[in-house]
């Protein structure tokens, strides 16, 4: 009894001394998550680490998605270490970053296939977040989660204020994402809502109101905000750049997703924190 209120009281002592940490780092943190997979979370990352990266901020990016990490694809980069080299203490958390090829852009490659269980509750992950941030060389970290709401994700969704939910309009990707909101309006201010594959801003914003209503009449946290950010439509020309191992708002700077996306750029960079 005694061992395990210790050990809470401890873990209580790291996130109070890393909260602390956080406030003299210069870098924001921004965590991407989707309640159903393939909903195009990782094209999404990559193309706004490269729009922010446009604006002359410095990006790190976490690939988190333990179920197919598949950044370095879309980075098109063969990475030597992935951050679990870090966690496993073979490596130093500098040694783990990449330099992608796109100027401003590093990468923390993830590993396809890896047991959570090894390593939960043991708030690992956590402090691999917090170490980033700690180095205060990034102006924003953006970590992208895998899909689902398994322990690994909520570890990442944890300790992140500043979180975007990807999904479609889908009835089955809406479920999961409601899911999500139920879980965050528990301890969590805001989620901020984008919609992919949607043809325009007002379709998205329509599904996202439907989705507050909802949760006005579940009786879900009050003081809970889920903040529509925009909306990115089907492009031909995302999924050839995404077989190509280009990204879309580099090679087609014209194209209406590129612009949608530009939007949601604006929107995030007056609102996080
Ligand atoms: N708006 C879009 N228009 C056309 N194709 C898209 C769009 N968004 C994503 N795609 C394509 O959909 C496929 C899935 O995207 P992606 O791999 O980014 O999804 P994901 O949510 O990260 O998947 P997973 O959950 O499996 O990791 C890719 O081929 C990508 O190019």
């Amino acid at each position: 009894m005694f061992n395990s209120i210790s050990s809470q009281a401890s873990k209580l002592i790291n996130l109070t001394t890393r909260r602390k940490r956080n406030v003299d780092s210069k870098t924001k943190l921004i965590t991407i998550t989707s309640g159903k997979g393939g909903v195009g979370k990782s094209t999404f990352t990559a193309n706004i680490a490269f729009l922010l990266a446009q604006r002359g901020l410095k990006i790190a990016v976490l690939d988190a998605d333990i179920g197919l990490a598949n950044m370095q694809v879309l980075f098109d980069i063969k990475p030597k270490y992935t951050f679990f080299d870090y966690i496993d203490g073979n490596k130093s958390i500098n040694d783990v970053i990449s330099q992608t090829s796109y100027e401003n852009i590093s990468l923390l490659a993830g590993k396809s296939g890896y047991q959570y269980s090894n390593h939960s509750n043991s708030f690992v992950f956590t402090r691999v977040v917090e170490d980033i941030i700690s180095l205060n060389k990034f102006d924003i970290l953006l970590v992208d989660t895998g899909a689902g709401l398994n322990d690994f994700v909520k570890e990442f969704l944890s300790i992140s204020d500043n979180i975007i939910a990807l999904t479609t309009t889908d009835p089955s990707a809406l479920t999961d994402v409601y899911s999500l909101i139920k879980m965050l309006s528990i301890d969590k201010d805001k989620l901020m809502l984008c919609f992919n594959h949607t043809k325009n801003y007002k379709i998205g914003e329509t599904i996202a109101n439907s989705l507050v209503n909802l949760a006005k009449k579940n009786r879900l946290n009050q003081d809970f905000m889920v903040e529509y950010i925009g909306n990115v439509s089907t492009s031909a020309n995302i999924s050839t750049t995404g077989r190509l191992r280009k990204l879309f708002t580099k090679e087609f700077l014209d194209d209406d997703s590129t612009k949608q996306l530009q939007d949601v750029i604006n929107y995030l960079l007056k609102n996080i924190y």
